[in-house]
């Protein structure tokens, strides 16, 4: 171990393992705050690609480490075998975790869905897309502020004159369809994802899936977006209005995510049903 880490920090049980480590709970040794230490085993990194993705990640959340929504991180150790990541400690249930016993009504719903895309409005602005955001990538730590997690997949756009991204990268159900098509991107794949997670909050289901990875991926591209009655009856119109302009395959009318933070839905915090029904 790091001889720095060791004199740092006072590393405790483990919380969780990748791919390529473990999470540790840790504490500072000098002011016994908690945080959490991922330890990755460089031995693990299978070719060039993964070790990009590894460096490329403290890169990233360092750059955007002033937002209260995106996970902090505080320092990094390397030594022979292993990098050690200091971040902020998440240790209450992901947004993969609460919703397996409970889908979310409207006003619970945006209460997360405000904060992750104000996170991704930010990242946007700092030029850097996610591009993988998921129900799993989306942590809380012990006062139950979200913090979006999981930046090895992300890029940097909009430098070098440069403001298209291309590479298949992403998880099945969240993947906006452009990029499943293998062309040019931009950073409103994000806004796509965002549009599944609060889909997938409300409905307790994903809008595009199949028995397969291949049947997702053609549900995607497809893009073919409902709102079975059973499930949405109860929705506010400005809620599946949000939804349409997020899940939206013409990217050139999809929302960004500072258009998303403008949305009547957002603004009223979901609580536009009974503004609605007031007027
Ligand atoms: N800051 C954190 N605080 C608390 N738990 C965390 C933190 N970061 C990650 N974890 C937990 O540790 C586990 C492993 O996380 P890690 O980021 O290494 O891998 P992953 O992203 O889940 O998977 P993979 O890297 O294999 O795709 C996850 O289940 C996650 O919930």
């Amino acid at each position: 171990m790091s001889d720095g880490l060791k004199s740092d920090y006072q590393l405790c049980e483990e919380i969780g393992r990748g791919r390529f480590g473990v999470v540790y709970r840790c504490s500072s040794a000098v002011s016994s705050d908690s945080f959490a230490c991922k330890s990755i085993d460089k031995r693990l990194l299978a070719d060039a690609t993964d070790r990009q993705c590894l460096d490329k990640e403290p890169k990233i959340l360092q750059i955007l480490s002033n937002h209260p929504n995106i996970l902090q991180i505080y320092k990094v150790y390397e030594d022979q075998n292993h990098l050690h990541i200091i971040t902020d400690l998440c240790d209450s249930p992901d947004l993969y975790q609460r919703l397996t016993t409970a889908t979310f009504s409207e006003l619970d719903a945006a209460s997360i869905f405000h904060p992750l895309i104000s996170a991704l409005a930010y990242c946007h602005r700092m030029g850097v897309a996610h591009r993988d955001v998921k129900l799993d990538n989306i942590l809380f730590d012990s006062r139950n502020n979200l913090k979006l997690a999981d930046f090895g997949s992300a890029e940097w756009f909009g430098n070098e004159g440069r403001r298209t991204m291309r590479g298949v990268v992403g998880t099945p159900y969240y993947v906006a369809p452009e990029v499943l098509a293998g062309r040019e991107y931009t950073e409103k794949v994000d806004v796509w994802s965002a549009g599944v997670i609060l889909y997938i909050m409300l409905a307790g289901v994903p809008p595009f899936y199949g028995e397969t990875a291949k049947e997702t991926f053609e549900a995607v591209l497809r893009g073919n977006l409902r709102f079975p009655t059973r499930i949405f009856r109860s929705m506010s119109p400005e809620v599946k209005d949000l939804l349409r302009k997020m899940i939206c395959k013409d990217v050139s009318r999809r929302l960004s995510a500072e258009q998303v933070l403008r949305h009547p839905w957002i603004i009223h915090g979901g609580e536009t049903r009974s503004l609605t029904d007031l007027t």
